[in-house]
């Protein structure tokens, strides 16, 4: 069985972060690993508070993981300030995992941020250049670029600029846009689009989070990129479709759903 690392903030009402990563490890046969990097009192309504663990706390369950178990792969979600950015992205450099996906979480799906504004540039110049395959959504794609994208053809300019801030692959996400939900993978040379039909439902939270998973869990089992994408795509899809409705706000995708079609 692969061995598979989740670094990201804890959800407490379980349908985002950690959680969500864990499940979906678990769903998709490999064995889950967490460290974690914020403790978030979220809902699927709301945030009510976020507090960022010491980096101390940090690295040591970056060393407690790796001196022990071979990771075979590791998917980077929540870094809430520059300090935290800066413990992973020496703690990585250091350990060197064979595959890094990083999730650029910018905000919870009800608008509240998740990263402070102050971060941005050290996520820039020093989280990017560590990603496999970096995995932003379409407004974090506008906050790393400065670009409006709305179609296909601003995806593809708004991924271009960020396979220039140094990750391999760039897979932008279009599940803010309208029509099909749309995802474009650039690796430098040429643009992949994975597709799949809108499901109408407001119970989207975790959806990043289970999808970057689900990749992070296929790489690790060996598959190669546009394959690992590709399986991904048709878990999250899965999990959005038998998404559960609890809570008052965005309800949580479903990691069990194979087993009731
Ligand atoms: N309503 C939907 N129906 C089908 N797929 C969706 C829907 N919303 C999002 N997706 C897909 O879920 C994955 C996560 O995308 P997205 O929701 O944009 O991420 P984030 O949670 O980071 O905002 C992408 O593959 C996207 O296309
Ligand atoms: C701790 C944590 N990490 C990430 C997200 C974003 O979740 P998503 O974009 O997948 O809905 C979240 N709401 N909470």
């Amino acid at each position: 069985m692969k061995h598979v690392l989740t670094i990201a903030g804890s959800d407490c009402s379980g349908g985002a972060g950690i959680q969500a990563d864990l499940k979906t490890f678990s769903a998709l046969g490999t064995y889950g690993m967490s460290v974690i990097t914020s403790v978030v009192a979220e809902n699927t309504s709301r945030v009510i508070s976020i507090h960022d663990l010491p980096p101390s706390v940090l690295s040591d369950q970056l060393d407690a993981v790796f001196e022990d178990i071979q990771v075979d792969a590791v998917k980077v979600g929540m870094l809430s300030d520059v300090t935290i950015m800066e413990t992973v992205v020496h703690k990585l450099t250091f350990y060197k995992p064979p595959f890094i996906v990083i999730d650029p979480v910018m905000s919870a799906k009800g608008g509240q941020a998740l990263m402070k504004s102050d971060a941005l540039t050290a996520l820039i110049d020093k989280i990017v250049p560590l990603a496999y395959i970096l995995t932003p959504n379409i407004p974090e794609a506008e906050t790393m670029t400065g670009l409006s994208i709305t179609t296909v053809e601003d995806m593809k300019i708004a991924a271009n600029r960020i396979y220039s801030m140094g990750s391999k692959y760039v897979l932008l996400k279009g599940g803010h846009l309208k029509g099909a939900a749309l995802d474009l993978l650039y690796d430098g040379n040429s643009y992949t689009t994975y597709s799949s039909e809108r499901i109408l439902t407001k119970n989207t939270h975790g959806t990043g989070c289970t999808f970057s998973s689900a990749i992070t869990a296929c790489l690790a089992k060996g598959l190669p990129v546009e394959k690992a994408i590709d399986k991904a795509k048709e878990y999250i899809t899965g999990a959005i479709r038998h998404a559960l409705p609890i809570g008052k706000g965005h309800g949580p995708t479903n990691h069990f759903f194979s087993f009731y079609r």
